[in-house]
């Protein structure tokens, strides 16, 4: 065939999902190669200014089906809550027609999918290639997706004593069982039934998670390093938040996000809050409305909007975190560990304060702060209430000048984003990566 592939592409109906699967396709385009990216109608205009090379990257919007209990119109995650996760799911199976037709129609050479367990039989039938490309951490899936472990316990032979669930992290359990199921039948099917294992890391970070993998699934497991996104130079920081953070010394403010599916209660966003104020430092915390608020102006604890004027900023919309991040007044990132966020926050010069809530989350926040320690992790109490002096203590345990842990996860994270940055090494992950799709095609 000829060297330049085909490729579909058709990942989870999730942001986080679907803007690495992205990213991907830029660098296979960017090599010449074509993609056709499966999505919600209406996520289109939400990620269509990751695409890079429009002429080669072209969506194919699907009709995600109505799925009773689910709300009219979801189409992602960020339409519901965690809890309607598995109806999301069923919907997704449901678009399995519309797919069908486009793979017959358009006959890729390969399908890059993530839960749809279903590609690899669609693709097979048509000589087709199935790539399982899984973006959330390896360190996860060694953990929760190979055979022999149970939730919570990982199975025998998992490489790490400290990359595991502690007593507080139950609450993170417990919103995985909800899902864990259905979501371990998806994701140890398609491995199993799949042409080629990849995901979205780099052995230099998760290595022995990666050959755990390989080993336990007796598959090649190809990686393509963080997928990291190119410096979007189109669209500068918007002029309010350069304007705000300029405002303040070179690595004072404290930045907050907590990805695209976290909602709060209304009592953790309110100590949450509170907990930005105890620090004493600049901040911009840009979370989503706690539940049962329209806004975060309407969830926000009393007086406190009057008392932080000029000196902290609540936003509950979206916000352009890469470029936040490399502002030169952004000090220090409190995120959820997302597998976006994280990868983002390792390459900035923030110093790394971790509030996870996902199991996927709690556990590449372990990696991070125990086993790298280029981070440290908000105490949360066994309910898995995290209060706002714990909040407090953690940053400030970073930031404070003198701190001797600060100093130590400075250096840390700065010799890992050594490694990361070291000339063409991420380069090198895509180049392998590609040659090796070649070779799987002829
Ligand atoms: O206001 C915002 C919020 C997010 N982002 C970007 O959106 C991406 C978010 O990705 P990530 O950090 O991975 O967070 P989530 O989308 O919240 O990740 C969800 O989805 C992942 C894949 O299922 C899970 O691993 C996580 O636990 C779950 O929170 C990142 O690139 C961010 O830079 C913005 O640019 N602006």
């Amino acid at each position: 065939m000829d060297s330049k592939f085909h490729a579909f592409m058709f990942p989870w109906f999730a942001f986080g999902h679907m803007i690495p699967f992205l990213h991907l396709a830029n660098k296979l385009a960017e090599k010449g190669h074509r993609v056709t990216f499966l999505l919600p109608k209406k996520a289109q205009k939400q990620v269509e200014h990751h695409n890079l090379f429009p002429d080669s990257i072209v969506f194919h919007p699907l009709t995600v089906p109505h799925v009773n209990g689910l709300p009219p119109g979801a189409e992602t995650t960020s339409d519901i809550s965690i809890s309607e996760d598995n109806l999301l799911s069923e919907a997704l199976d449901l678009t399995r027609g519309q797919v069908e037709a486009a793979v017959r129609a358009l006959r890729p050479d390969l399908i890059f999918f993530d839960f749809a367990l279903w590609i690899p039989e669609v693709a097979k039938e048509l000589m087709i290639k199935s790539v399982s490309y899984i973006i959330v951490s390896a360190t996860t899936i060694a953990h929760t997706h190979v055979p022999g472990g149970s939730l919570g316990v990982p199975p025998p032979g998992y490489p790490s004593s400290k990359v595991r669930f502690g007593e507080n992290d139950a609450h993170a359990l417990a919103k995985l069982s909800i899902f864990y199921k259905r979501l371990y039948h998806q994701i140890t099917t398609g491995f199993k039934r799949c042409d080629i294992i990849a995901l979205r890391t780099c052995k230099e970070i998760e290595g022995k998670f990666c050959d755990y993998i390989a080993h336990q699934y007796q598959k090649k497991v190809l990686l393509t390093g963080p997928m990291l996104p190119e410096p979007d130079t189109s669209k500068p920081l918007e002029e309010h938040w350069s304007h705000f953070l300029s405002g303040f010394p070179p690595r004072s403010v404290v930045f907050c996000a907590l990805g695209s599916q976290i909602v709060l209660e209304k009592d953790q966003f309110q100590e949450l809050c509170l907990g930005m104020e105890l620090i004493g430092l600049p901040f911009l915390l840009a979370v989503k409305p706690p539940k049962g608020s329209s806004t975060v102006q309407e969830g926000l604890p009393e007086g406190f909007e009057e008392r932080m004027k000029g000196h902290g900023v609540v936003w509950g919309g979206w916000v352009q975190q890469p470029l936040i991040l490399s502002h030169p007044s952004v000090g220090c990132f409190v995120n959820h560990c997302g597998p976006g966020a994280i990868w983002e926050c390792i390459m900035s010069n923030c110093q790394m304060v971790l509030l996870p809530f996902l199991s996927d989350q709690t556990l590449f926040t372990k990696l991070m702060t125990e086993e790298f320690k280029v981070s440290v992790e908000v105490l949360r109490e066994k309910t898995g209430w995290f209060s706002k002096e714990s909040l407090r203590d953690a940053i400030k345990s970073v930031m404070d000048k003198d701190s001797d842990l600060g100093k130590l996860v400075r250096s840390n994270h700065a010799n890992l984003k050594e490694i990361l940055v070291s000339p063409g090494l991420l380069t090198g992950y895509v180049d392998s990566f590609v040659e090796a799709l070649q070779e799987e095609l002829n």
